[in-house]
């Protein structure tokens, strides 16, 4: 027989497991109730910690450096209410149909959108989020690496000290083309365009030239560049840079008729999106001497073949598209894609949302 004092003490213990039942219950019902967040890939920390701190969806981490395979892909989406993604992940109608009428909002961590069927999107009212601003320095910088190594002929010359080539000095030998008083032409004015302009400007550039849809008159001002037609372009640009959109209208703008207006002593740079060059066009007019030499951060594909043509030619240089490659950068670039997609979810404003 227990006494009073046992069975009090008994209470007491079946009280607190029960508040603490109830409470584990209430907070899984929490938990089921959250929106359900699929993330395509191990995105910088930032980002993460942002998802997580927030208490606000359930998330789903593709944990992986690589790509999450398609199949993978269409089978996750399937309810969720988010989607944060990365640029090798397309986001068509395919998917939006298995995804299913709970997602609200596609957060994308790049400032590029060619891999989102934007009409699909705007069908079916899902916003979208992306991270422009956040990486324009970064991309400025390396384009004007890029350049540099490739007018300066800096990845030839380092393999030739390191293989033997090096024999004395020469007058003539690894000469390239300097900035100095040169005409740098920007395809495509936007930021990056912006803010790769006034990276090379006291370099001693001359003049900036650059075309686009429409003349961009306060952009222009801010690096005094002129409007001219895309032929005026390449035939005046000495240092012809690519920082255009991958749209419908520039697929393939960069192609043996833009090649053929340039001078045999310009460089050629993109590191804007791949699909924007001909690639064929680019090779002929590399080994035919149309062009002097040509940087590319991007391709088609991605990665290129290591026995693709370019990759053979001298004056080729080429990078696994790396423009926004900083740790800062890609931070940034996830911390907003993070809260674009918290937004979303709430209903609120983003802070860098895609006009579909
Ligand atoms: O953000 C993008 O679109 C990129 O290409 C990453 O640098």
């Amino acid at each position: 027989m227990w006494n009073r004092f046992q069975v009090k003490a008994l209470k007491r213990v079946l009280i607190s497991e029960f508040n603490t039942w109830n409470k584990l219950d209430t907070m899984q019902k929490t938990q089921q109730a959250l929106p359900r967040v699929y993330v395509t890939r191990r995105v910088p920390p930032e980002g993460l910690k942002i998802l997580r701190q927030s208490g606000m969806c359930n998330i789903e981490l593709w944990d992986s450096d690589d790509p999450v395979p398609r199949q993978e892909l269409l089978k996750k989406v399937s309810g969720v209410d988010g989607l944060l993604c990365v640029l090798t992940e397309k986001i068509d109608a395919e998917l939006l149909n298995i995804a299913g009428p709970n997602l609200k909002v596609v957060s994308t961590m790049s400032v590029g959108y060619d891999h989102l069927s934007r009409d699909e999107l705007k069908k079916r009212g899902i916003r979208v989020g992306y991270t422009p601003d956040v990486l324009t320095d970064s991309v400025a910088e390396l384009t004007v690496a890029l350049l540099l190594a490739t007018s300066r002929r800096l990845i030839e010359a380092v393999n030739e000290a390191k293989n033997g080539g090096w024999g004395t000095w020469r007058t003539m030998w690894l000469c390239g083309y300097e900035l100095s008083q040169s005409t740098v032409g920007i395809l495509g004015l936007g930021r990056i365009g912006v803010a790769i302009a006034k990276r090379l400007k006291p370099f001693g550039v001359k003049r900036f030239i650059y075309t686009d849809v429409a003349p961009r008159p306060e952009l222009a001002a801010q690096i005094q560049a002129e409007y001219v037609s895309l032929d005026e372009l390449a035939k005046e640009s000495d240092f012809l840079a690519v920082c255009c959109a991958l749209t419908p209208e520039t697929q393939g703008i960069c192609n043996s008729a833009l090649f053929n207006k340039m001078k045999n002593t310009s460089i050629f740079i993109n590191t804007s999106r791949g699909a924007v060059v001909n690639q064929d066009d680019l090779y002929n007019a590399l080994t035919s001497g149309q062009i002097a030499g040509a940087g590319l951060d991007v391709t088609v594909p991605e990665p290129l073949p290591t026995d693709h043509p370019l990759f053979e030619l001298k004056n080729c240089v080429i990078l696994p598209h790396i423009a926004s490659a900083t740790i800062a950068t890609r931070n940034a670039m996830s911390a907003l894609a993070a809260n674009n997609l918290l937004a979303g979810l709430k209903g609120e404003a983003m802070l860098k949302e895609l006009k579909l």
